[in-house]
């Protein structure tokens, strides 16, 4: 099983949210985040202004998957999030050893 941990900009949340549901991803995790890439915030559009600031308001998204639904659910993001400006956004992948369905105690794959 894999983390799929994916910075992207808000207003492509909703996209981002049905692409992976159309891939089956069955759970998903979001939060506001504040982040800034190799341009360090400064030179990026947000909202059709430049910003000066440190930080640009983001989104993350975590979703854990079957290893074989990694591939899926990482180009559905990539299609959903792209926009080809800079600040577009990452996708991280990390190992998830485990998983627990806390009501019913499946663990694993099952439990995604
Ligand atoms: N190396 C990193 N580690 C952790 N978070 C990162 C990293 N790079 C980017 N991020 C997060 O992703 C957000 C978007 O990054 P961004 O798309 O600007 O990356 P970039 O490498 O600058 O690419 P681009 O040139 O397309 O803008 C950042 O605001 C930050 O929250
Ligand atoms: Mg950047």
């Amino acid at each position: 099983m894999k983390q799929i941990v994916a910075i992207i900009k808000p207003f492509k949340l909703d996209e981002v949210r049905e692409a992976l549901a159309e891939v089956g991803v069955s759970g998903l995790t979001v939060t506001e985040v504040k982040g800034f890439g190799r341009q360090k915030g400064h030179t990026e559009l947000y909202r059709g202004a430049e910003y000066v600031v440190d930080f640009l308001p983001k989104v993350k998204i975590e979703a854990v998957v079957d290893d074989n639904a990694v591939e899926p659910a990482v180009d559905a993001i990539i299609k959903a999030a792209r926009t080809g400006k800079i600040g577009d956004g990452k996708i991280f992948v990390r190992s998830v050893e485990q998983v627990i369905r806390i009501r019913t105690g499946e663990t694993g794959p099952d439990a995604v």
